[in-house]
């Protein structure tokens, strides 16, 4: 049973990061938890198509796409290919698209918002760096959770 992300605020206080950005669910399972995996990346999903390709291991993949809504970094291909491997979920600072197909998937999925518009596929980004939206930073192992309420970041450090 995962603990709501309100309780975890009032354990944890401002220890805990809570994102300020208002992302919404696309997927069909709506509360989350794990530890995260980083990527930072532009308009270009190549490096997260590849990440998601790895074992997951019931970890959070969270995606900082510079808040961008222009192309979508993430559809049903990829996010399908996540579900199977075991990711707990995704979280993108970004768009995605096919997404009455992502409300079907079994895992979470949050992003800022949609477009149809493909991402390119040059590989630019970087995995494994803290990555830094909503007044909130994720740092590489640290557990996120989510759920219908928002995302928070426990830093490494102040498990109990
Ligand atoms: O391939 C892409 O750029 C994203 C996509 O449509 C998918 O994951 O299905």
């Amino acid at each position: 049973m995962l603990t709501p992300t309100a309780d975890l605020y009032d354990r944890y206080g401002d220890v805990l990061g809570s994102c300020d950005t208002q992302l919404r669910q696309f997927g069909a399972t709506r509360a989350f938890a794990g530890p995260a995996v980083t990527v930072r990346c532009f308009e270009d999903n190549a490096l997260l198509k590849s990440i998601v390709a790895e074992p997951g291991e019931g970890r959070v993949l969270v995606v900082d796409g510079g808040g961008s809504v222009h192309t979508a970094l993430m559809g049903d291909l990829i996010a399908g290919t996540a579900a199977a491997n075991g990711w707990a979920g995704v979280v993108i600072n970004g768009a995605v698209r096919d997404v009455t197909a992502l409300a079907a998937l079994p895992i979470g999925i949050k992003a800022l918002g949609a477009n149809p518009r493909k991402s390119a596929k040059a590989e630019a980004g970087e995995r494994d760096v803290p990555v830094s939206f909503g007044n909130c930073v994720f740092t590489p192992g640290a557990e996120v959770h989510s759920d219908d309420d928002g995302v928070v970041v426990l830093p490494v450090d102040a498990r109990e």
